[in-house]
């Protein structure tokens, strides 16, 4: 027997003694590359048949648990901070396993607005854990954003209501915004213009148009008309042009962006009358990537990585901007700290060496 802080009482039972007793909390199975997950739920009640099953997972003992004043069950603490976390668009999940998840409830893609500085404050009470995407990312409908977790099995009340007043104390801060939450993406319709002599006289097939509608059809937009021009700068912006005149929601020129005589993109794009708030930007793949804006469309000049690798600075900015967002100098500046993609790197194994 052993006594909480707050006079919790645990009580360790042989399992083969367990019978007819509640389980104090959930119990997990894993079997690696198979299964993960509750084998047993709080509450059930110990049977003969269990014990088998008890010790193939490993449990020669369950808890019995009687809470003190003033402590929490893993589960309802961990319930509790994601009720306070929760916001327009949000879901929660049952409490499982002393976790919470906290998910889109929108039907469209979203992108993550999280507040670093309340996830590090509600992470330096310690005994509870709050885990939640990176700020920005992109978060598909259904899809989770953070999740709520009690390390101990109980927890000092005191522990979760500090976390409710840090929130509290957010939302009074933002018009009632909590510090998680998302901004749905809207429906563009985007102009798209590909350069290039080889592929506007034919001699190779485009593969930018599909790779764009594929990227731009992942978060629930459209290209609704692509053009073609050689490499001419007068021809690039009378393409610019027309496309402004449609109306779309933003343009897209893709080819010829880097250095060779060739390259006439930039240029032209700057000719056509953009204000350019960055040709360059400090992320690989994606370095050769122009972002302006015509008026108030935003217009953008893809270099060739877009087509072949998988994550560039393309995927970077376009979220934001059909979240709304207008992307700044200091946006582009900052994306170079982390924005190293091309290394193969221990923890994803999946980069490339590039030169
Ligand atoms: N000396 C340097 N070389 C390169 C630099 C540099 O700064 N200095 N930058 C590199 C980076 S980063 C990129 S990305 C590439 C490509 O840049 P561009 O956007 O200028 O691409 P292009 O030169 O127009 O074409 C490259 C390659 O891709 C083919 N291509 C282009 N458009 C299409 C299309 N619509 N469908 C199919 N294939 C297409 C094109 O034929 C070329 O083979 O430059 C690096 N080099
Ligand atoms: O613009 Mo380049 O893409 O860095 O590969």
């Amino acid at each position: 027997m052993s006594g909480g802080k707050h006079g919790t009482v645990l009580k360790e039972v042989p399992v083969r003694e367990a019978i007819g007793l509640v389980l104090a909390h959930d119990l997990t199975q894993i079997i690696p590359g198979q299964f993960k997950g509750r084998l047993f739920k709080k509450g059930h009640v110990v049977a003969e048949a269990d014990i088998p099953k008890l010790l193939d997972i490993g449990k020669e003992h369950i808890y019995i648990l009687e809470l003190g004043d003033g402590e929490l069950h893993e589960d309802d603490a961990a319930g509790r901070m994601a009720a306070a976390l929760q916001g327009d668009g949000l879901l929660l999940t049952e409490p499982h396993e002393g976790k919470v998840a906290i998910k889109s409830a929108l039907d469209v893609p979203a992108l993550a607005v999280i507040e670093p500085s309340i996830v590090h404050a509600i992470n330096e009470l310690g005994e509870i854990a709050l885990a939640t995407l990176r700020t920005d990312a992109v978060v598909l409908p259904g899809g989770q954003l953070a999740a709520t977790r009690v390390i101990p099995l109980f927890v000092p009340e005191k522990k979760v209501a500090a976390v409710e007043q840090l929130v509290r104390d957010y939302r009074s801060r933002h018009e009632g915004r909590g510090p998680i939450g998302l901004k749905p993406l809207r429906k563009f319709r985007i102009g798209l213009l590909t350069t290039g002599g080889e592929v506007f006289s034919g001699r190779i097939e485009d593969k930018f148009g599909p790779a764009v509608s594929r990227i731009v059809e992942s978060l629930g937009s459209e290209v609704a008309e692509q053009r073609f021009a050689p490499d001419d700068r007068q021809t690039i912006v009378k393409e610019i042009h027309y496309l402004k005149q449609q109306s779309y929601d933003m343009i897209v020129v893709t080819g010829g962006m880097s250095v060779d005589p060739d390259d006439r993109t930039p240029a032209a794009i700057k000719d056509a009358g953009a204000e350019i708030v960055s040709y360059g930007t400090p992320m690989l793949p994606g370095s050769m990537l122009l972002m302006g804006y015509l008026e108030e469309t935003p217009i953008m000049g893809l270099p060739g990585c877009v087509m072949h690798d998988p994550y560039t600075s393309f995927n970077v900015l376009l979220p934001r901007i059909l979240a709304g967002e207008t992307i700044t100098r200091e946006d582009i500046v900052t994306m170079g700290y982390g924005g190293l993609h091309t290394a193969a790197t221990w923890d994803t194994g999946i980069g490339r060496q590039r030169s």
